[in-house]
């Protein structure tokens, strides 16, 4: 039996609290067998949980029972977790989703008193007036609308008070249970709980920083600058510390209040294609993206029909390294190249552990085929991520954090396009950036850089793609890949770039023989006829001959 420090007084009530509750939810074995139970007065446990009942529901449906019941800082730990796919099974997050960050408003809170005291200020100098009544309260802030002085209509979010004692108090409580799983549960261990509160001690503390949000949202509205579709909000720094934001007031039309849409004269369609493409934007342009775009934070200004992101506390960034893999992970999934996807997974993964190749082989070939026989037109890029999600985790490929933040973000954003439009494909956002990323890839830069070892890999691409996918390279207008496509075929494409090397060797060729003849007009090198170096003048004629056929050959149809 452990050695269990005993807690002080003010903790006993708080571990009294978690062990009834894990008690009712039949999870009190670990307390009892790591002694933690043993240091805790009887008088404030429970008797003998009737644990009947509650063991009817799932070990993970019990899990976030658990959470929601002991309030706040368990119910944030269950929402960071919940896109922790790296880390916990995808039962369990299945549940962790589920977990509301709805708080009830605090009681005896006094406004004006805690922005007096946060910013020192007399509110009087400053405010018109604040709302004592909260706009939405959650765990960790409450929001206020307020009006300045200037008229400026604003929001508060304010943390509640003492937030950061609770939260530290519960950060204790949580690592010794945890050191406790992990010593005496097996069916714990797997979930590496030590592992687990020690990141979730790093996320909640980085979220208790205002500061940081601010300079999320400053960075945000300055990576979509001149961007006529998107409006940020704009942070009031002189009115906001690190635990309080004063911010303009966003006066819009939640997403999911579509019937309030149609009435503001605002077409959901349009709202959903704009956001869907401002959400890609942010993943495959800025590499900086909102971890969180449920429903809730996002809003329509219905006088301008502009689109507003609520909330930048946790955002997800995408290094220029990751995003050529992503370009490489798209392509191979169009290809249905299911061994260099493993190759490419393999590459960027944080830990792999694959216990059967074979297995993993025909995981991604059931994916990967299940995309190709649907248009891509009816596919439904949640599902697919999902499935993508489950056969990582099955083959035990850890990817780096962000991959299932993108992931998750994207599976809400198609969510929500599909509920303010429900022909809604986030394919037909993507087709922009796939046309990108194979004309990038495709490049002849590129090709002469890969010393032309990529010739093979056109001719697969050419042969295996979609329907779909052959219309979108044939929209690309920029004259190469169309040449590509046009030739459908690899001796068709040599030709093609054989006779770009030869445009080289003329265009060598003729500034040659410019210079050359230049030189012997100038130093009137003999034979001369009529004072004329004769060698120098069939230059000059040769070279002007052959660049002009040239220019027209190039004018006329890109080739010679
Ligand atoms: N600038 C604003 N203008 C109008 N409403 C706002 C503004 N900022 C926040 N709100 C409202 O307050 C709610 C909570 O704000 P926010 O999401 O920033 O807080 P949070 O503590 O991170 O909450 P959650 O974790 O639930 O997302 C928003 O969903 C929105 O309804």
């Amino acid at each position: 039996m452990a050695a269990f420090k005993i807690p002080k007084q003010k903790e006993i009530k708080r571990y009294a609290t978690l062990f009834n509750v894990l008690a009712k939810y039949g999870f009190e074995d670990v307390l009892v067998n790591s002694g933690i139970s043993k240091a805790i007065p009887k008088s404030y446990l429970n008797g003998h949980p009737d644990t009947e009942k509650n063991l009817s529901f799932s070990t993970y449906e019990r899990i976030r029972m658990v959470l929601e019941e002991l309030g706040p800082s368990y119910v944030k730990l269950g929402q960071i977790f919940s896109n922790r796919e790296d880390m916990l099974p995808p039962e369990l997050i299945k549940e962790l989703e589920k977990l509301q960050d709805h708080a009830p408003n605090l009681k005896n809170f006094d406004v004006q008193k805690t922005i007096e005291d946060e910013l020192e200020i007399t509110l009087a100098d400053y405010f018109l007036s604040v709302n004592p009544e909260p706009l939405a309260a959650a765990s960790l802030a409450q929001v206020h609308r307020a009006i300045l002085l200037n008229g400026d209509e604003v929001v508060l979010k304010i943390q509640r008070p003492n937030i950061e004692e609770v939260i530290e108090s519960d950060l204790l409580i949580m690592k010794q249970v945890a050191k406790a799983l992990e010593k005496y549960s097996t069916q714990a261990q797997a979930l590496q709980p030590v592992r687990i509160i020690a990141s979730f001690e790093q996320s909640i503390r980085e979220e208790l920083q205002f500061l940081r949000e601010m300079d999320n949202t400053e960075r945000f509205a300055r990576n979509f600058e001149g961007n006529e579709m998107i409006h940020v909000p704009v942070i009031y720094r002189s009115l906001s510390t690190n635990r309080m934001i004063c911010m303009e007031f966003i006066d819009g039309i939640k997403v999911s209040e579509v019937n309030t849409l149609k009435a503001a004269n605002i077409d959901p369609a349009a709202v959903a294609k704009v956001g869907v493409d401002l959400y890609i934007e942010q993943i495959l342009e800025h590499g900086f993206f909102h971890a969180d775009p449920h429903p809730g934070n996002i809003f329509v200004l219905p006088a301008t029909g502009q689109i507003c992101f609520l909330d930048f506390g946790m955002m997800g960034t995408v290094m220029p390294n990751d995003k050529e893999a992503l370009g490489d992970l798209l392509l191979y999934f169009l290809r249905k190249d299911v061994k260099k996807i493993i190759i490419l997974l393999e590459k960027i993964a944080v830990k792999t552990d694959i216990p059967d190749y074979k297995k993993l082989e025909q995981d991604l070939y059931e994916l990967v085929s299940g995309i190709s026989d649907i248009s891509l037109q009816n596919v439904k890029i949640g599902t697919i991520l999902i499935q993508f999600k489950t056969v990582l985790y099955e083959n035990r490929i850890v990817l780096p954090h962000y991959l299932y933040m993108l992931i998750r973000g994207l599976i809400i954003i198609e969510g929500v396009g599909r509920k303010l439009d429900p022909d809604f494909n986030i394919t037909d956002n993507l087709e922009p950036y796939t046309s990108k990323i194979i004309r990038r890839r495709f490049s002849l830069k590129r090709l002469f850089k890969k010393n032309l070892s990529r010739f093979q890999d056109i001719n697969d691409l050419i042969d295996t793609l979609p329907d779909d996918v052959n219309a979108i390279l044939k929209k690309i207008k920029d004259g190469k890949l169309l040449v590509i496509h046009e030739h459908k075929g690899l001796n068709e494409f040599q030709t093609a770039m054989s006779k770009s090397v030869n445009r080289l060797v003329f265009a060598v060729i003729i500034a040659a023989l410019s210079i050359g003849s230049s030189i012997l007009v100038m130093a009137k090198m003999p034979p001369l006829v009529n004072g004329i170096p004769l060698l120098g003048a069939i230059g000059f004629v040769l070279s002007a001959v052959l660049g002009f056929y040239i220019v027209i050959s190039i004018f006329k149809n890109n080739q010679f």
